[in-house]
């Protein structure tokens, strides 16, 4: 039975190793990938393959292993005569793998031999079955490495709804036999095809040493960003240390100001890049009325829709398009972009920044942040692809699907670096025609002319983006009142995994970007008691708060380790991904829209009704989470 279960498992895999027709010299021994090693190899046990073959496991690999060492297990003695002389097939692998000792070579083929009494004979007519009558292995424990790669038709393996793929089944279009498991790890992170890997957990082996080696070079890209800039200023250092230079400080600073960002193509909105943005079904209309002052904006800080940060629709606007002052970001004023205004400068340590040469008010609308909108599968892809060699990333999440990347088209928000004790903060905009957002930069309170802008990425684990996170519902606030009033969204820029340090400087810096502020975690465990407490959400909620209570509490185990220390300094267990935090409405806020909606009127942010598949579906999950 197990010899044709074995045989089964093949009959569809073309093997370059396939047995020449009669008469049957012995095949050439095939590497078996689910023996250990010599100098780690046990006396097999007949029970493993078995045991493998009877509880079947969700780990492919697993399976693949356990069919494997069914199928050598179960190899049948050879019939033809040339066989028979010819030293056993496990015998002569054990004595090519150099120091196998004899007796237990002599062992294995003992044990082979009673293994394969209990098996069926073999079927002839099965064709992974040489001419004589045995199954041969046709590849090693990797050889789903050698398949086609995954199309878009091709069901995801992390797609919870689709059936497992029965890999035996599958064709491979390469022969392979066991590559090496450092190239299986390179496949891994280059092709989707089984399963994904997180792009960065290889990301070292292969292409940080590569990136470093010609960082050191100084080209391309590489003077700028983390790793250029500590370049930069390791060689300033040696030639001021050698003394034999003549640069001084002065010719240092100047080259230093002088420095220019590559080029990137400035744009005027969020450019969709593979699809088109969806229509929204009704316009977000407010009920605000114009200013008698002819002067005067209208959709002030009233105005129902900027209250919900939907923009209004210009053309629909009570206030008309002059005066209605809740325009869609790109149209907003923000401080104009350019040497007078917002002006890009080299931080050093953080590669370049951007500098504010004007005062702002708390609470002022500063600069929008775009780029091109791309699904998220698209920026692994280019951070394994075209950025791979550099030292920045300009990636801000879109909606927990899609990440807004202004790596080649943008515009000055992208130099807009990380501060754990940031002046600006992000806010999601929902526009009123289309069913998009806007993200923009606010400022957490007044800012002096001359001021580098920041804000908090909010460096989150990468590996909890696979959901979209804001089914998580907002945190009260630490006090107890109802609705915190943030909602944290995973966003911006993916990390290397060797951890960047962060430079922001800020008193409450957790040392390096996605390390975890105490402070932060204590406020957590505040906000999660005052959740504990509050019964008068929704049922949603509940469920959203429960799982923010789970990953509360997950979070709450690491910090125990640390306790006491005033930083966690200590490196992710999982790859980061940033993440900033976006303010949505508070319950207040919401509360009176609800009011304010006069039943069937369809006017008003709050009587919106968005279409529901696939993305929308998502974001209707968080409307009814508001409700
Ligand atoms: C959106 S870009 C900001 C602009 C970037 N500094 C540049 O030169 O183009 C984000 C990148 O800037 C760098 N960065 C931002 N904040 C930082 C900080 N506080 N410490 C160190 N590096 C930082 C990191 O390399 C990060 O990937």
């Amino acid at each position: 039975m197990l010899a044709s279960l074995a045989a089964r498992a093949y009959t569809t895999v073309t093997s370059p190793f396939k047995p020449s027709p009669s008469p049957a010299p012995p095949p050439p021994p095939l590497a078996d990938p689910a023996s250990p090693s010599p100098s780690t190899r046990s006396p097999p046990s007949g029970t493993h393959s078995a045991h493998s073959l009877d509880s079947p496991t969700t780990d492919k690999i697993a399976q693949d292993a356990s069919d494997l060492t069914a199928a050598v297990d179960s190899r049948p003695v050879s019939p033809s005569p040339a066989a028979a002389s010819a030293p056993a097939p496990d015998a002569m692998d054990l004595e090519d793998d150099d120091d196998e000792p004899s007796t237990f070579a002599a062992e294995r083929t003992r044990t082979t031999r009673a293994g394969r009494a209990d098996a069926d004979a073999p079927d002839t007519d099965d064709p992974a079955l040489g001419p004589d009558g045995k199954p041969y292995l046709v590849a090693g424990l990797y050889w789903s490495s050698a398949l086609p790669p995954r199309t878009r038709d091709t069901p995801s393996s992390s797609s919870s709804s689709s059936a497992p793929t029965d890999w035996r089944k599958v064709t491979p279009t390469r022969g392979t036999a066991l590559p090496p498991p450092v190239y299986h790890g390179e496949t891994l992170v280059d092709d989707e095809r089984a399963f994904r890997l997180p792009f960065d957990i290889l990301r070292d082996c292969y292409y940080a040493p590569e990136a470093a080696s010609r960082a050191g070079k100084g080209k391309g890209r590489k003077g700028r960003g983390r790793g250029g800039a500590d370049e930069a200023d390791a060689a300033t250092t040696k030639r001021e240390g050698k003394g034999g230079d003549k640069t001084t400080a002065a010719d240092i600073a100047k080259r230093e100001m002088s420095k220019k960002p590559e080029p990137y193509r400035h744009i005027g909105k969020n450019v969709y890049v593979d699809r088109k943005p969806d229509k929204a079904e009704l316009p977000a209309i407010c009920m605000c009325t114009l200013p008698a002052r002819s002067t005067d904006m209208g959709c002030g800080q009233g105005c129902i829709n900027r209250l919900m940060q939907y923009c209004c629709d210009p053309k629909k606007c009570p206030c008309g398009p002059d005066r209605c002052a809740n325009v869609p970001l790109n149209k907003r004023e923000g401080v104009p972009e350019g040497k007078d205004g917002l002006r890009v400068i080299w931080t050093g340590n953080r590669g370049f920044g951007l500098k504010t040469m004007v005062d702002i008010k708390e609470g002022d609308f500063v600069i929008e942040y775009r780029g091109e909108v791309i699904s998220r599968d698209e920026s692994y892809r280019r951070v394994l692809t075209t950025y791979k060699d550099q030292g920045s990333y300009y990636f801000m999440d879109y909606d927990g699907f899609e990440v807004i990347d202004a790596g080649q088209r943008g515009n000055s928000a992208r130099f807009i670096n990380h501060s754990c004790g940031p002046n600006l903060q992000v806010v999601r905009w929902r526009l009123a025609t289309v069913e998009e957002y806007q993200m923009g930069l606010f400022a957490l309170h007044d800012i002096p002319a001359g001021t580098e802008l920041t804000y908090d990425y909010g460096w989150q684990d990468f590996s909890t983006l696979a959901a979209p996170t804001f089914a998580a519902a907002p945190a009260a606030a630490a006090d107890g009142t109802e609705g915190g009033g943030t909602i944290a969204l995973s966003t911006s820029t993916a990390i290397d995994p060797a951890r960047q340090r962060c430079y922001c400087g800020a008193s409450a810096c957790s040392g390096f970007l996605g390390g975890r502020k105490r402070a932060d975690a204590k406020a957590k465990k505040a906000a999660a008691a005052a959740a504990a407490t509050t019964t008068s959400r929704g049922a949603a909620k509940g469920r959203a708060s429960a799982a923010n209570k789970r990953k509360r509490d997950d979070d709450d185990d690491d910090d125990d380790e640390g306790e006491g220390d005033d930083v966690d300094e200590r490196p992710s267990k999982r790859p980061v991904f940033a993440q900033a935090r976006v303010v949505l409405p508070t319950s207040t806020v919401l509360a009176r829209v609800q009011a304010d909606a006069a039943p069937g009127a369809g006017a008003g942010a709050g009587g919106l009704k968005r279409s529901g598949s696939g993305r929308k579906a998502a974001r209707e999950a968080l409307g009814k989470l508001l409700r």
